[in-house]
């Protein structure tokens, strides 16, 4: 499968616009890289690739559940000679309590049996920076971000030594900003001093580009990372500096159109796609969703592919269930957290589904959950990565599906410029 039949780096990811966020990241750092949709099936034909990204729905469920499915990917990962395997967690950590991030870690760590664990979900690109441990989103801590309103996983501590010992059965400990600017040995030494004091997992601090290449470093000499796009970066600059992957360039098979119908979907509902919708409805039809239908099992899906039906063929069209923190609250306090948004979910699948079978090839999705189901139904097994939209979003070309040729783009709720939605289409002929 790779050049030396080995993967150089595989990596895990806990949903699967965070997957595709990061393959777009190791993709320009020169990995060749593809995303599969769960552990590929052993009959699916990859290209070579250095990285593979295994895109799980496993930020939202059960922690066990989550533990088994990324063992099972990690399993497959190793099977195919990746030496080191990055868990891709939220840029935004997000998780509660219960997990999923502590859980998954601790059991990828006994497996991999690694004394202490980096982690980090800074990616200074989308302004997620850490600093005492301390979490920042743009210019504020994460508990003051729209996080602290995101409706499955409400982020309300920016600690993230306190948020990860709250989820994993061992010690964590802080790497500081001080320690990582005097370099890779330093950051060794304080990770032994750690280890001796019995800690297991250790929140490292980074704040620019150079700090994660330091981390990238560091974390090669272990078998397991946990983080976001960023420590990838560090991972895919440092195995490139070591020569055990070429920097290459995308595929031109990537840029061929594909032509026909296109369509967006946004179920998230941050505030960065609230904007991009209020955007999009000045140049092109956008129908919201009546959520209380929706999850009272109306007939609000054939209403919106009847809506779409007709206007197809002018146009892209934009349908989305996305509403403002109180209304979600207000939707939520009525049918529970859970209940409303995996109705909601399963409404965009079905949705997405009803476009594909009118001629729609060209789709793009707002929201990590979101993306997952309507991934899910589409039965899409893996992806190539094409061009960038914007930070941490890029051009999927599907590959191995049934349904022909399709190109999508799944935006993390928080991703993405005021235009997302025409940016994206711009990208995707
Ligand atoms: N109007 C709404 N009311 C309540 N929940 C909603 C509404 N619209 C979408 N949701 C749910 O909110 C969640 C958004 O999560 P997700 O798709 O991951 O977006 P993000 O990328 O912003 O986290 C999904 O479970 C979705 O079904
Ligand atoms: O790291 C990130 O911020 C993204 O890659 C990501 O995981 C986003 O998740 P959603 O906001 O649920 O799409």
């Amino acid at each position: 499968m790779t050049r030396a039949g080995k993967l150089s780096l595989g990596c895990i990811a806990d949903d699967y616009t965070g997957a595709s966020d990061l393959a777009n990241t190791l993709t320009r750092a020169g990995l060749r890289t593809v995303q599969t949709i769960g552990v590929p099936a052993d009959d699916l034909a990859l290209p070579e690739v250095d990285a593979v990204v295994v895109s799980l729905k496993s930020r939202s469920i059960e922690a066990g559940l989550a533990v088994t499915r990324s063992r099972a990917a990690e399993a497959w990962l190793r099977g195919r000679g990746a030496k080191h395997i990055l868990f891709k967690i939220c840029s935004t950590f997000d998780s509660t309590d219960a997990g999923n991030i502590g859980p998954v870690m601790d059991a990828l760590r006994a497996d991999s049996r690694d004394a202490i664990v980096l982690v980090t979900p800074a990616f200074p690109e989308t302004g997620r920076t850490v600093y005492q441990g301390n979490l920042f989103v743009g210019s504020v801590p994460l508990n003051e971000s729209p996080l602290k309103d995101h409706p499955l996983n409400p982020m309300h501590d920016s600690n993230l030594v306190r948020v990860l010992a709250r989820q994993s059965t061992t010690k964590v400990g802080l790497v500081d900003l001080a320690t990582l600017s005097r370099g890779a040995d330093a950051v060794r030494a304080k990770l032994a001093e750690l280890t001796q004091s019995g800690i297991g997992a250790t929140i490292v601090d980074a704040v620019f580009d150079r700090d994660l290449e330091t981390i990238g470093q560091v974390a090669l000499d272990h078998r397991l990372s946990v983080g976001a796009s960023g420590i990838g970066l560090g991972l895919a600059r440092a195995l490139v500096a070591a020569s055990k992957a070429k920097p290459d360039s995308a595929d031109a098979m990537l840029a061929t159109p594909v032509g026909g119908p296109a369509a967006c979907l946004a179920g998230s509902c941050s505030q960065a796609t609230l904007r991009q919708i209020a955007n999009a409805e000045k140049v092109m039809p956008v129908l919201h969703l009546d959520p209380e239908q929706v999850v009272a099992g109306k007939d609000e899906t054939q209403r919106a592919l009847a809506w779409a039906r007709d206007r197809l063929g002018a146009g892209p069209i934009l349908i989305a269930s996305s509403s403002t923190p109180d209304q979600v609250a207000a939707v939520q306090s009525r049918h529970g957290r859970d209940a409303a948004g995996h109705a909601i979910e399963q409404a965009m699948a079905d949705i997405a589904d009803g476009l594909v079978q009118s001629g729609v090839h060209r789709l793009v999705v707002a929201g990590g959950e979101t993306s997952g189901a309507v991934v899910d139904r589409l039965r899409i097994p893996g992806f190539l990565v094409g061009a960038e939209i914007a930070a941490g979003v890029p051009v999927l070309r599907a590959v191995g599906a049934g349904r022909g040729e399709m190109v999508l783009a799944l935006k993390s709720g928080n991703f993405g410029g005021p235009e997302f939605f025409s940016d994206a289409l711009v990208l995707m002929p």
